[in-house]
């Protein structure tokens, strides 16, 4: 049996589920892009990286984000998940303008409601998985008991949780990914920024990983994914195509991983 195949995930249904909570209520905006432009560097190195991007994301939605390569995705994300600052236009998360926020509030609204999954993970080398997951919790005054129950919670829903207790540098490339999954969904975020998860995990797990993060919609998260895979972005209810900064188009997708047949803008 592969180390895959031993932490697969424990499955519910792998379909998307109907969205019990927000059916029939008016849709929750839980991220908003307004006019959102952002340029690196200056002089003759300048970058505009995205122009003018305007984009919503309700509770409960699941939106998948491709393009090609260089066309702003994961600048999108960062901005998004208030790491790096726009060039113009604003962001509102749950209805707050990020511009208006001190540094230390921005830490503490990403630490409450917005999970991330970095492409190179950005977990610490010197705490366990567990503590990895349980860590943001903690910062944020949630009883180191509570925490670390919660985090064994994220790592089972991402099947890991028989790595609880290892270090980073004991797991393999795909088992740190989870990690960092586990560490995105814990404590129910209202918003889920993920670029990449899956990039170091085999096909099976890239799918059970789709299914987690479904689910995390069902329950009434904003989820957005960066994704250059076309099945994975079949698990989003809307596809958001990039090109030179710009939303070039979008697509409502079938809920079927096999509906998009390939990705028109590469
Ligand atoms: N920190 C930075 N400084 C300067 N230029 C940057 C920086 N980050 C991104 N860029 C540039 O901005 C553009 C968009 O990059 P970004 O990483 O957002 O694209 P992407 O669609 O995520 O690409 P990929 O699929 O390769 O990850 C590219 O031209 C990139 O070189």
């Amino acid at each position: 049996m592969t180390g895959v195949a031993r932490h697969s995930i424990p499955q519910g249904p792998l379909e998307p589920t109907v969205r019990p909570a927000t059916q029939g209520m008016p849709p929750r905006q839980i991220l908003e892009l307004h006019q959102v432009s952002k340029v690196y560097g200056d002089g003759t190195t300048v970058v505009a990286a995205l122009r003018e991007i305007d984009l919503k994301v309700n509770a409960g939605e699941f939106v998948a984000v491709m393009g090609p390569s260089g066309s702003g995705k994961s600048s999108l994300l960062a901005l998004a998940g208030g790491l790096d600052s726009t060039s113009h236009g604003e962001i509102y998360v749950r209805g707050t303008p990020l511009s208006a926020l001190s540094k230390a509030e921005r830490a503490r609204l990403r630490r409450r409601a917005v999970g991330y999954v970095f492409q190179d993970y950005n977990l610490i080398p010197t705490l366990n998985a567990t503590e990895n997951v349980s860590l943001p919790l903690e910062l944020d005054g949630v009883k180191p008991a509570k925490a670390q129950r919660q985090a064994k919670e994220a790592l089972r829903q991402v099947g890991i949780e028989d790595l609880a207790g290892r270090f980073i540098d004991e797991l393999s490339g795909g088992q740190q990914q989870r990690v960092a999954i586990a560490r995105a969904i814990v404590g129910d975020k209202a918003l889920i920024l993920a670029d990449e998860p899956t990039g170091a995990l085999d096909s099976v797990t890239g799918e059970e990983i789709m299914a987690v993060l479904r689910r995390r919609a069902d329950a009434g998260a904003g989820v957005v994914l960066v994704t250059h895979e076309a099945r994975h972005a079949g698990w989003a209810d809307r596809v958001v195509f990039l090109r030179d900064g710009r939303v070039v188009d979008q697509a409502i997708a079938q809920n079927d991983p096999h509906s998009l047949l390939a990705d028109p803008v590469r």
